[in-house]
């Protein structure tokens, strides 16, 4: 099954038959896909993950500590943070680097109000935050290549020099993304083959169906990929790791200023956890622990869901509900209406986490499809838990985040995902009752 049908706004983008998401060929969506899977799915994998997810939740912790006033509270927009924490992460996931994203919005907002960072940096930040922009700009670009006619945006003159921008912005980015493909390239030729290589998302696509493979795809599939078909894998994962797992993140943080006795209880589970786990590592087995952290994570998910629909263009007739349905017919999923219907949940519309803590139903037989479901899934699902466990976990067991207007309506907008556009947090060391 397809997402997408074939649509001329792709092509024109030219990323219209590759990546995965808005993939239209499945034949190659298929195998584009066993790339993210493997890489992402894998028990090592997760393992990676945790240790990774926690030093960059505490290397965000150091920037903030650093940019407090003299007395140790620091007002900022959490949204900004939060989205340039997952782009560092999923750039490190898929690379093995990431582009200090994060690094970058300190040492700017610090300029900002004439102050420098206590630490000087070893890292390269001039294009931190210009390429994470420029992912944002394609994201807007695709939606705007898919819903715009051609004949609009060539020939209009107002909208042919938003799309020319377009254009550039996706030259730009993909130029950077080419850049890092073939660094990558360099560093494999030039590691001595009886030395293992990262086993990171860019280096299997490099590899696959060369000497240093480690194995065969299959007989259709037998070539090595070129820098375009990587590139087109790359960063759909890349923007679709980002704002989801950003998104829902601000999403918690939102809830549990509004809900005291919750945020009581998972301080209560942090607690105990940490002094359990006294001076070893946080690790994926631990993790599984923290069962009121990850209920709280799934209500909110649901209430929220931060990506309200998905689709599927069919490839072939189907009959449903007593009626034929042609192929190439669209079909929408509501996966928000799913989290909210009364008939699959009791008072739905109540932020509940004790409902993912009932033992006497199964967790399996839940109706919950915050990452839509069957062979399209999503593939980042478990990273996220991962990832959102370790903010939550760390976060909340050493700081106090306060909104800086508890009163102030949801600031949401919603462009095929919801978002918060800002949320002006206040943090703090935590204060033990
Ligand atoms: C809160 C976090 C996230 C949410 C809510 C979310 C949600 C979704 C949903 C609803 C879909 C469509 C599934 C379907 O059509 O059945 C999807 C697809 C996808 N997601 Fe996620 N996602 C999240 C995080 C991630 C992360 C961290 C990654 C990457 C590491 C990722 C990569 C992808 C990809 C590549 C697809 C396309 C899969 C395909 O077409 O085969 N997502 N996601």
């Amino acid at each position: 099954m397809r997402r997408v049908p074939h649509l001329t706004g792709l092509e024109e983008l030219d990323i219209a038959g590759k990546g995965v998401a808005l993939n239209h060929n499945v034949n190659s969506w298929k195998y584009n896909r066993q790339f993210i899977s493997r890489a992402l799915l894998t028990p090592s994998f997760s393992a990676y993950a945790v240790i990774w997810s926690q030093r960059l939740v505490e290397e965000m912790m150091e920037f903030w500590k650093d940019a407090s006033n003299d007395d140790g509270c620091f007002e900022t927009d959490l949204v900004e943070w939060a989205h340039r924490f997952t782009t560092d992460s999923i750039t490190h996931f898929t690379t093995g680097k990431k582009i200090h994203a994060v690094e970058a919005l300190h040492v700017e907002l610090l300029a900002s109000k004439n102050k420098i960072p206590k630490k000087c940096s070893t890292n390269n930040l001039t294009n931190a935050t210009r390429l994470f922009k420029s992912i944002r700009t394609l994201v807007i670009g695709i939606y705007f290549f898919i819903i715009v006619p051609s004949w609009m945006r060539n020939y209009l003159p107002f909208l042919s020099n938003t799309n020319k921008n377009y254009l550039k912005n996706r030259d730009w980015l993909f130029n950077k993304f080419d850049e890092i493909i073939k660094q990558r390239r360099k560093e494999i030729e030039h590691t001595p083959r009886d030395q293992p290589l990262r086993l990171d998302m860019l280096t299997s696509m490099i590899t696959i169906n060369t000497d240093r493979s480690l194995r065969k795809f299959d007989e259709e599939h037998c070539k090595p990929l070129t820098d375009e078909e990587i590139r087109g894998t790359l960063w759909e994962t890349w923007v679709a790791g980002m704002d989801t797992t950003a998104n829902l993140f601000t999403f918690i943080v939102y809830y549990l200023a509004h809900y005291p006795d919750i945020l009581k209880r998972l301080r209560e589970e942090l607690d105990q956890f940490f002094e359990k786990l006294g001076d070893r590592q946080l690790d994926y087995k631990s993790l599984s622990k923290l069962v009121y952290t990850e209920a709280i994570l799934k209500e909110v998910s649901r209430i929220l869901t931060p990506a309200p629909y998905t689709a599927r263009n069919s490839t072939a007739e189907d009959v449903l509900e007593g009626c034929v349905w042609p192929e190439e017919t669209q079909y929408i999923i509501n996966l928000h209406g799913i989290n909210h219907s009364k008939e699959l949940w009791d008072k739905p519309e109540k932020f509940n986490p004790d409902r993912w803590l009932d033992d006497t139903k199964s967790e399996k037989l839940m109706p919950y499809v915050v990452f839509g479901g069957g062979r399209r899934v999503c593939p980042g699902r478990k990273l996220t838990i991962i990832e959102l466990k370790c903010l939550i976990a760390i976060i909340y067991h050493k700081l106090d985040i306060e909104l800086v207007d508890e009163k102030a309506s949801l600031k949401t907008r919603f462009i095929l995902l919801r978002s918060f556009y800002d949320l002006q947090v206040r943090i703090k060391s935590r204060k033990i009752d």
